[in-house]
């Protein structure tokens, strides 16, 4: 017998309502999973393939978070890039970090990129450290004000440098001796205090509370920073509030609040009544917006973002090269006290202690900030790319000798060639020095943060009695 096809089956209306109904409303759910999860899987596959080398790739077709990537990148980073540049790339390749892929740029290339309008560090920040999110303020400012940062640095902080030197010989003398004593080694404190003299004055830089949220603003944010990144942008408004330590960002982000607004109202009193000649960062700030909106308080805590620990790390990094190089703390003290001596303690005495300067650079160029620059994306194009160049050439053979041997002589050396000797300065950018960054934006801070650093110094070296030297500046393990 042979089944005619041609007779439809049909069911009667209440099995097929019923099969139906109940398949649709049980299994709903499942249904939809699915076409979420399969659409989550083809989503990559419709996404144009690029031909470009990609490093640290994602190990799992199933890791739709790429949380791989994002951890082998913040414990393997540094790694993954020097396989890659062992090869002696000519072109670029692109890497997954924990906030999405970039675009590395071969060193040999930063002449061709340096320069680009369309790469832009604010747009970078923006993005980097959640600037829409509450909390993030003081990050927040540097993302969007960056032009008032920027000009207050360049014009009213760095054209007047020479008249903080007293300030801040001062307060690095006190808070040496208050905090760096024989138990205690809190650079980030002294830091902090001699940042908070020079930008705010005395009041600032011995308040207690201001020193402790400026210090630890940064170190609460970055984490939360990074453990953000873990998760899509889309995601990260409402995984704030599950976060721990986000709470006590806004916290903290509170806090200064409430000590820089009555600090910015009593200055609008006295400028009300007709007073002049304040020279601060509230000022300068003001001068630098031009009657522009800006945050009072998101902008002092940035600064300190940007100039605390990066000047402990480079103080700390600099105290671990001595302790390693015990051999040249005697001329390096000698020079100290022959200047000051001769000069007393002027900005250019500080420029006259070559050694000094020296040491401190040689001591970044083998432990910079950051092992890579130009961290921009490219603010007109659609597609969202970050562009950064490794930093490595401050470690490679074909600019220094012998550059895996920290050699605090290395830039006096080179200063003593002819045509060379303002050159390879501590606040000096070059090619193949990126401690400060390079190109279109570089840090402005720069030449304050080496007068802050040396002075820093001067003042432990300077202090310790010779014997207590090995005491005090551990030999790292
Ligand atoms: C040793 C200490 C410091 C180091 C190593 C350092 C390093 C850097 C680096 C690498 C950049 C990014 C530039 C780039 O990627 O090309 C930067 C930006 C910046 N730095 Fe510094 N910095 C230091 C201290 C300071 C200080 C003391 C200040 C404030 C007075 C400051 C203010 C800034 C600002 C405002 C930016 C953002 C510039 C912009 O948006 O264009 N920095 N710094």
């Amino acid at each position: 017998m042979t089944l005619n096809l041609s007779i439809p089956i049909i069911l009667p209306p209440s099995v097929s309502q019923g099969f139906l109904g109940n398949l649709l409303w049980t299994q709903a759910p499942y249904f939809a999973a699915t076409f979420i999860l399969l659409v989550i899987c083809a989503f990559p596959l419709l996404k144009t393939q690029s031909n470009v080398l990609l490093l640290n790739p994602k190990k799992s077709i199933f890791d739709f978070l790429h949380i791989g990537p994002k951890k082998s990148f913040f414990t393997e980073a540094d790694g993954i890039i020097k396989r890659w540049l062992s090869g002696n790339p000519v072109k670029a390749a692109r890497i997954n970090t924990w906030d999405g892929e970039v675009i590395l740029v071969p060193p040999h290339m930063v002449h061709e990129v340096k320069n680009e309008r369309r790469l832009s560090l604010s747009l970078w920040l923006r993005k980097a450290f959640h600037a829409h999110l509450p909390g993030f303020e003081g990050f927040q400012e540097g993302g969007y004000h960056h032009d008032i940062l920027k000009s207050t640095c360049n014009n009213q902080l760095n054209k007047n440098l020479a008249k903080f030197t007293q300030p801040l010989t001062d307060e690095a003398r006190t808070a040496v001796s208050d905090i760096f004593t024989e138990q205690t080694e809190q650079t980030p404190n002294i830091v902090a205090r001699c940042v908070a003299r020079v930008f705010l004055g005395e009041e600032f830089a011995r308040n207690p509370d201001w020193i402790r949220i400026t210090r630890d603003y940064t170190l609460a944010g970055v984490p939360v920073g990074f453990l953000l990144r873990l998760w899509p942008v889309s995601w990260r408004p409402v995984v704030q509030w599950l976060i721990p330590g986000m709470s006590k960002l806004r916290k903290m982000m509170a806090e200064a609040r409430q000590i820089v607004e009555p600090a910015v109202e009593k200055r609008n009193k006295q400028k009300a009544a007709g007073k002049t000649g304040f020279s601060d960062s509230l000022e300068w700030f003001d001068e630098s917006a031009r009657g522009k909106e800006y945050d009072h308080t998101g902008v002092q805590v940035f600064l300190s973002v940007a100039a605390i620990h990066t000047s402990t790390d480079l103080v700390c990094s600099t105290l671990v090269r001595l302790a390693q190089n015990p051999e040249i703390l005697a001329p390096l003290r000698q020079e100290i006290a022959t200047v000051l001596d001769e000069s007393g303690w002027e900005k250019s005495s500080l420029q006259m202690m070559k050694l000094l300067d020296s040491v401190v650079k040689e001591s970044q160029r083998m432990k910079p900030v950051a092992i890579g620059s130009f961290w921009f994306p490219a603010h007109d194009s659609s597609k969202d790319s970050t562009i950064a160049i490794p930093s490595y050439r401050m470690w490679d053979s074909e600019f220094y000798g012998n550059p895996e041997k920290w050699d605090g002589y290395r830039f006096c050396k080179m200063r003593e060639e002819p045509g060379h000797e303002n050159q390879h300065q501590l606040a000096t950018i070059s090619v193949d020095h990126f401690g400060f960054g390079y190109g279109r934006q570089p840090c402005p801070g720069r030449f304050y943060a080496a007068d802050l650093v040396k002075t820093i110094l001067i003042h432990i070296v300077m202090k310790l009695p010779p014997g207590l030297v090995k005491t005090h500046l551990r030999h790292p393990t």
